[in-house]
């Protein structure tokens, strides 16, 4: 067996460096493009990726780590978990992952704790595995005749079974996974990497069994590729020692976010992660150099703790960046070269070096969390001065964003727009949908977020400690990209940012509006953080920041303030043993920034993205006099945790997520299942989410609804 390469990276960035493949995507599903032109796109973005990295020095490179969707999905494909009826579809891929007119598509949810997104295989009673190896060998092929010997990256079997629900048919799965490994090694491949990040989170005892016997078994296939199992996003803890007795050659760990703990593999080959591929920093030599030299092993190899799929492309890219912060980044094409450069330095191998501790930071000077009265007497002053219909209806903040909206945004930045006149627009917007949202009879209005690009993005650009990048583009599912802002620097509000559209929007009707914020733990969520200080410190300066926002809000005469939380589960920790500690101080944050507002001040929250029932006493934590959270995409199963439940709530009754009008049967049916477990006097009618992306004719339509549904089951109290 050739020796590994010694260095190299887990993955790339797919999407391109001016989202190419977003575009070709795009016009291929809107019918504008052939199914050649696309491929035509994808073979052009392998390419340059395996040139680029060849350029860079690198030797280990990776294939297959491209994908027209998603790399789950092309695993279950790869395997023939196709559900029958995508079958028939035009282009059966696509279906699964977008959906066809008559056929909803799978599930997609969270690649692990990154904003990344995979489709979720669906594994029945139905399914028969059946290996279709076209794509990863193709793939090899054609890197080998641009001149390039790759080492093919899959899903791995374990993983996959999880991600599918399907441990039970792991014996299956492992027999496509032999013939797999035949089939590369007949083309000649030395190296195949199956990516296991499922090993980072805790397993039971059956599960790390099965590891055994799964790497066991492709261990003793006959003729094979070296197999290189990549564990990444943390510390593969007790998995390790259970890989470390199978015959497998290679072991990739998370050097970064797992720590540097004692690895010693004799025999093996160690592919150590001590670039990171979840942060835009440069790596510090010395904390790889030393991480390098604690790991005992056979053979050390460089390399990214997973992939770099999770960073923008080139820093380079960034011409309007301060130079002093430029200096300081590193995106995919730099972290290869710094895996290249370290893989060149001597590192004393087998000496346990210490790895010098993280920057201990005193906290910031803490505020007081507990400035409100307890919640029945907040309720009851709320009630007095907002005057509320019981089944208050309201929406979650956004309204349509509309081209025109884009395009005006797009002009100010062009200079084509004059600030004023952009600001003119952004009125009559507000305008538009307050007097929409009075024509509709709502109770609780909002201004509907039009000045927003972006609930995060917006904030980054309103608060020091910023930046934002022009091409940082990162992928979050199929053709979806997110501009993550840096935040580089200790964060503050120069001066009130919100607080003009809210007031104008309450200028213009009687009916309370909603001021609008995004939650600290969000707002460091879906940004990419320093390093330099703990993340829960960090957290609280921003949690600072939004406090002011609520004070200064308050004082222009807001009565009712939204502090979202859509990610508060989305930095939840894989590993059990530090989930407590992370939602305490998630809440804590989330208190600090809303604990200022006076008991008359109505706080509402509202959470997104599913899974909420897992964390349901921090949302309860969370103190908000009223939470919204989504509901009914999930078909209402968080009713089923929220009895417990002690404040105000607004299950949503209408799935944003799809075009379709929901009737005002469905929604009241919805509503009264709330009731079921809710007293009447706690319960908020609105939709899951915000209504950016939908139309204004579908919202309009569908808030109708809403609103007789809330009406009817009023009348009825
Ligand atoms: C992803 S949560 C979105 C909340 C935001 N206020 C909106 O309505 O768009
Ligand atoms: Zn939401």
């Amino acid at each position: 067996m050739s020796p590994f390469p010694t260095s190299t990276v887990l993955g790339y960035p797919r999407i391109g460096p001016r989202r190419e493949l977003k575009r070709a995507l795009e016009s291929y599903w809107d019918g504008r493009a052939t199914r050649d032109e696309l491929d035509r796109v994808g073979a052009q973005l392998r390419e340059r990726t395996w040139r680029g990295l060849a350029g860079l020095g690198l030797e280990g490179l990776p294939s297959n780590t491209f994908s027209m969707y998603d790399q789950v999905l092309d695993t279950a494909v790869l395997l023939g978990a196709v559900p029958a009826r995508y079958r028939a579809a035009d282009d059966p891929y696509f279906a699964m992952a977008r959906g066809t007119e008559g056929l909803a598509p799978l599930r997609m949810t969270k690649w692990f704790d990154t904003n990344y997104h995979y489709i979720v295989p669906e594994v029945g009673p139905d399914t028969v595995f059946k290996l279709d190896p076209g794509k990863p060998l193709s793939e090899v092929r054609e890197a080998r005749a641009l001149g390039y010997e790759t080492r093919p990256v899959v899903v791995g079997p374990v993983t996959f079974v999880l991600l599918a629900s399907a441990l039970d048919r792991l014996d299956e799965v492992l027999g496509c996974y032999e013939e797999l490994l035949s089939a590369l090694a007949a083309e000649g491949v030395a190296w195949v990497q199956l990516d296991e990040p499922a090993l980072v989170a805790d397993r039971t005892p059956e599960e790390l069994a099965a590891v055994r016997a799964a790497y066991e078994r492709l261990g003793a296939a006959g003729a094979r590729p070296g197999l290189f199992v990549a564990t990444y996003f943390g510390d593969a803890g007790e998995a390790l020692p259970v890989l470390a007795g199978t015959p497998v050659e290679a072991i990739g760990v998370d050097l970064v976010r797992g720590g540097v703990p004692e690895i010693d593999l004799p025999g093996k080959t160690v592919v150590a992660g001590v670039v990171s591929g979840r942060d835009v920093w440069r790596t510090s030599p010395e904390r790889a150099l030393a991480a390098l030299a604690a790991v005992r092993a056979g053979r050390v190899t460089v390399s990214t703790s997973c992939s770099l799929l999770h960073v923008p492309y080139d820093v380079a890219a960034e011409p309007g960046l301060d130079p002093a912060l430029k200096e300081r980044l590193a995106f995919a094409e730099q972290k290869v070269a710094e895996v290249v450069a370290l893989s060149q330095t001597a590192f004393p191998p087998s000496t346990a070096a210490l790895v010098p501790p993280g920057p201990s930071v005193a906290l910031p000077a803490p505020v007081a969390a507990e400035g409100r009265g307890p919640y029945a007497e907040r309720a009851a002053a709320q009630a007095e001065h907002l005057r509320l219909p019981p089944l208050p209806t309201t929406t979650i903040g956004s309204f349509p964003q509309t081209g025109e909206l884009r395009a005006a945004r797009a002009a100010v930045a062009a200079g084509t727009l004059s600030r004023d006149d952009y600001e003119r627009r952004v009125e009559a917007e507000i305008e538009r949908v307050i007097r929409l949202q009075e024509r509709l009879g709502l109770d609780v209005l909002v201004h509907g977020e039009p000045e927003r690009n972006d609930m995060v993005q917006y904030f980054a650009e309103h608060l020091d400690g910023f930046a934002v990048t022009a091409n940082g583009w990162v992928q979050s599912y199929g053709s979806r990209c997110t501009r993550p802002p840096i935040l580089h620097g200790d964060v503050g509000r120069p001066s009130p940012i919100t607080v003009r559209w809210a007031t104008y929007a309450q200028s213009l009707t009687d009916k309370p509006v909603k001021g609008m914020l995004t939650g600290p733990v969000t707002i460091v969520a879906w940004s990419f953080v320093r390093d330099d200080l703990p993340l829960r410190d960090v957290v609280f300066q921003v949690a600072d920041a939004v406090r002011e926002e609520v004070s200064d809000l308050e004082a222009a005469g807001v009565q009712i303030i939204q502090v979202d939380e859509p990610a508060l589960r989305e930095l939840l920790p894989l590993r059990r043993a530090a989930q407590a500690d992370y939602l305490e101080w998630a809440v804590a944050a989330y208190r600090r920034a809303t604990s200022g507002a006076s008991d008359r001040t109505q706080i509402h929250t509202h959470l997104c993205y599913s899974d909420a029932d897992q964390i349901l006493a921090a949302i309860d934590g969370l103190d908000a006099d009223v939470t919204t959270i989504e509901s009914a995409r999930s078909g209402g199963r968080i009713l089923g945790a929220v009895e417990a439940f002690g404040r105000g709530l607004g299950a949503g009754v209408y799935d944003i997520h799809s075009p379709r009008v929901p009737s005002a049967e469905e929604v009241e049916e919805l509503l009264r299942r709330t009731l079921a477990v809710l007293p009447a006097e706690r319960v908020w009618v609105n939709p899951d989410c915000g209504l950016k992306t939908r139309t204004y004719e579908q919202v309009e339509a569908s808030l109708a609804n809403v609103v007789a549904a809330a009406r009817d089951v009023r009348a009825g109290l």
